[in-house]
């Protein structure tokens, strides 16, 4: 740049040079040479002017054009210049100057010749003068010329260098801008690096606090590892025995996957066989419709020929009757027409004798030929009465045959019509038969999926607005998909500016499902429990939202029992049937609840009259219940009451004991809240004594503590104790699954009594199910979403392949029987 600028100035000063040269110091030439031609007479002032004016230009260039002419520094003089030869030699300034100074010298004014002459010489060397200017001037003139061509030249370089510099400069200002962006992009790198630092930094922070909490962690490991290796002496000695139970059980997994293939492909059968009968079913609805549209006309046919059937017999009757009283009446005839003719035989005899012995008159005679006519008259109008009589008698048997056939036809007709509607209803019921087989198929499938996939399932049940609900008469908070695959196993909660959640789970009960409903998706996982499962069901939502409604509901109220009272249900009666098979079950049941992080029997015979005189102490007097998980994976509760039941109606009692014993207390949001976690548990000890095999099954029901939040349960003293011993516990549960989710190494079940308690079922190998239970009015929205991320949290949650615990080799199928 300083390069250019500097050849930029040195240019401009040249040209301002020539500029000046050209147009102020040097006229145009061609005006001088017009002058010099106008006056071709030599006018010393004039040509002084002009010789001048070349002179200063050659004294100017004159080191341009030529080096200068030596006078040796002398004036020149006219007789000088007189001896020099003009024509040959270049003249200095002086010189010319001297010339033009020079005066007439040495003439007479009246030698004319000799002055003439002197002029003449003085004319010849000024116009040698002049010469030599013409030529300085065509010399200035070419080298003008050549000059303004290396200008043009100059200028033609320096326009391209101007261009190159300018698209060099462009360039330079792109990379300069480019180089700008860099720097900014650079900044904010350093800037999100200097964030990333900070955070790392933080990270940093949060690790060592991790490493020094992992450190006392470490130090409770090592005490745990100590127990732990008591335990493992124990253990090895089990070890055997479980080597040989796990080659088992690796061959009943080996069947169990056969079994699983063979129910795949049974269920694509089933499914293949299932929309066939639907077909089928359809076509056989369509043909009982149009069957049952025929039987309608038929009916009526047939009530109509049985009218006219009845009026036929009727008629029949009658007819019988009249044909009795004419075949009476022709008896009647036949035996007067036999006395008439007896008669007439007699008279004839008699006519006869007597006209032998001709001893009668003619007029006794002719009487009685008379009574002989009017005798024969008779019989014959008797004869024609009866033949009229036979006839009708004809007439009526043959409507008889009519009326008996067409009763006979319409007879076959009904009746065939008959068999074939019980034909098709026999068909409808199978094709209903087989769908409510590839119905339970399907259940059993799913739950053999669920069951190898090892996930907790989690159903959502929304109760129904309650006459107490605020809102009772707007709109609910809650909606479900009306289409789509959807339908049943989603829940969408709407926000009032718009917002809309949807959850999806195993299965979704709006307000309308009955408790039948919900037990009949849950039957198949609790008759497992029979089969040697360790079962788990448990109710999880805020207060108020139908927990302890879906898990007890109304014990006493056959449409109205929960889970509970229906699942021990089924357990005795599928024993009883399974007894048939040799089968024989001893049934245990205990009920406890956690109430402030303290375990209470709900069994136990010393009945308490005050709840509260039990919670000062935190449970039953004289005892601690402590949560103990066995090496063989059995759970127990110390110094529990567990009480032998044989029926329904057993623990249907100790049910009742128990409620009167449970921790319920009334809060803002429910008069009748449970305020603890209430746990009922059924061990299932079955021997088949045919085959000498034995199951161990556990059916956990737990009603959990309603989630609430402090500001909305209002809660104070006792009750605020008691709800943040809830929530606590709660949170301890979100946190164990959390960390099953996430599958860590720890799982912080020891936390609270709760998660303790619900160990195996949350971590181990038993199969378990959680309720969600939803309140849909829109003041619960908040609660509600809480319940349902928990829920969908769950529903993620991976616990491992359930076990059944037997202690001999099992066949392939299961022991329940639906
Ligand atoms: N599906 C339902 N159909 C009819 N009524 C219901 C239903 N679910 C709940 N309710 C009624 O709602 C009220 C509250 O139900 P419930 O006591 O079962 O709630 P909860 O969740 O157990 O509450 P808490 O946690 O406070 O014990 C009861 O009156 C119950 O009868």
């Amino acid at each position: 740049m300083r390069g250019s600028s500097t050849w930029t100035r040195a240019r401009e000063s040249s040209q301002r040079r020539f500029s000046t040269e050209n147009e102020n110091e040097n006229p145009p030439l061609k005006k001088r040479k017009l002058t010099t031609k106008s006056t071709p007479c030599v006018r010393t002032h004039v040509v002084k002017g002009s010789v001048r004016e070349a002179l200063s230009i050659v004294s100017t260039q004159q080191e341009l054009i030529d080096p200068p002419c030596s006078f040796g520094g002398q004036p020149p003089t006219l007789s000088c210049l007189g001896q020099g030869d003009w024509e040959g030699t270049r003249m200095a300034t002086e010189e010319v100057e001297a010339l033009l100074n020079m005066k007439m010298t040495g003439k007479a004014k009246s030698d004319i010749k000799g002055r003439n002459d002197q002029m003449m010489e003085y004319i010849k060397k000024l116009r040698g003068c002049i010469r030599q200017l013409l030529q300085v001037e065509s010399a200035y003139i070419l080298q003008k010329e050549q000059q303004q061509i290396q200008l043009q030249e100059e200028r033609q370089i320096w326009k391209e260098t101007e261009t190159k510099l300018k698209v060099k400069q462009d360039e330079l200002e792109a990379g300069l801008s480019d180089v700008n962006q860099k720097c900014s992009v650079l900044e904010e790198i350093s800037a999100k690096s200097e964030s990333a630092r900070q955070e790392v930094l933080l990270a940093h922070q949060k690790d060592s606090e991790a490493l020094r909490a992992a450190a006392d962690e470490r130090l409770h490991l090592l005490e745990e590892i100590e127990k732990l290796r008591k335990e493992v002496a124990s253990a090895t000695q089990q070890a055997a025995t479980l080597q040989d139970i796990n080659k088992r059980l690796q061959e009943y997994n080996t069947s169990l996957q056969q079994y699983n293939t063979k129910l795949q492909s049974d269920a694509a059968q089933a499914t293949e066989e299932n929309s066939r009968t639907q077909k089928e079913k359809v076509a056989i609805l369509e043909t009982l419709g149009t069957v049952r549209g025929n039987n309608a006309a038929l009916q009526t046919q047939l009530d109509t020929v049985k009218a006219s059937l009845l009026a036929e017999t009727t008629q029949r009757s009658f007819v019988n009757g009249e044909l009795i009283r004419l075949r009476g009446e022709l008896q009647h005839v036949s035996k007067e027409k036999e006395k008439a003719s007896t008669q007439l035989q007699a008279l004839s005899e008699e006519n006869a004798r007597f006209r032998e012995l001709t001893g009668k008159t003619a007029a006794e005679v002719d009487v009685i030929t008379s009574q002989a006519v009017a005798l024969e008259e008779r019989y014959h109008t008797q004869n024609e009465q009866m033949r009229l009589v036979r006839q009708q008698l004809d007439l009526a048997n043959q409507k008889l045959e009519v009326a008996e056939a067409s009763l006979a036809w319409h007879k076959k007709d009904g009746h065939d019509n008959i068999l074939k509607v019980e034909q098709l209803q026999k068909r409808l019921a199978d094709a209903d038969q087989k769908l409510l087989e590839g119905e339970l198929l399907r259940r059993k499938l799913h739950n053999i999926i669920q069951e190898l996939k090892g996930n907790i399932r989690v159903f959502c049940r929304v109760r129904p607005m309650l006459p107490d609900d605020d809102d009772s008469g707007a709109d609910s908070a809650v909606q479900y998909p009306s289409s789509g695959e959807l339908v049943g196993h989603a829940i969408e909660l709407l926000q009032p500016q718009g917002q809309k959640y949807t959850f999806t789970f195993d299965k979704v009960f709006g307000p309308e499902a009955a408790q039948e409903d919900v037990f009949v998706e849950i039957s198949q996982l609790v008759q497992s429990a029979l089969d040697g499962y360790k079962v788990c069901i448990f109710a999880y939502g805020q207060t108020g939202s139908g927990k302890t409604h879906t898990m007890l509901g109304h014990p006493d109220e056959l449409e109205q029992r929960g889970v509970i009272p229906r699942s021990v249900e089924q357990i005795f009666q599928s024993s009883q049937a399974l007894q048939a098979q040799g089968w024989k079950f001893k049934m245990q049941a205990s009920m406890l609840e956690i109430y402030n992080e303290t375990i209470r029997d709900l069994l136990v015979n010393s009945r308490r009259t005050s709840l509260d005189s039990q919670r000062s102490d935190g449970g039953t007097p004289g005892k601690q219940h402590v949560v103990k998980h066995e090496p063989n994976g059995n759970t127990f509760v110390t110094d529990l009451t567990v009480v032998e039941v044989t029926s329904w109606k057993e623990v249907s009692s100790l049910l009742r004991r128990a409620a009167q014993s449970r921790s319920v207390g009334k809060t803002a949001m429910n008069d009748h809240s449970s305020r603890s976690h209430c746990v009922f548990t059924l061990r299932i000890a079955g021997t088949n004594e045919n085959t000498e095999q034995q199951v161990h099954g556990v059916l956990n029901l737990i009603d959990l503590a309603g989630s609430e939040r402090l500001s909305r349960s209002c809660a104070t003293g006792e009750r605020l104790r008691e709800t943040q011993a809830i929530n606590k516990s709660l949170s301890s549960l979100g946190d164990v699954i959390l960390a099953i989710g996430n599958k860590e190494q720890h799982i912080p079940y020891r936390n609270s009594k709760l998660t303790y308690l619900l160990q195996p079922c949350l971590g181990g190998d038993s199969k378990t199910l959680m309720f969600v239970n939803i309140a849909p009015e829109s003041k619960s929205l908040n609660e509600s979403l809480c319940s349902l991320r928990f829920a969908a949290k769950v529903n993620a949650c991976e616990i491992g392949v359930p076990r059944r615990h037997t202690n001999a080799r099992l066949p392939e199928a299961r022991l329940s029987i639906n």
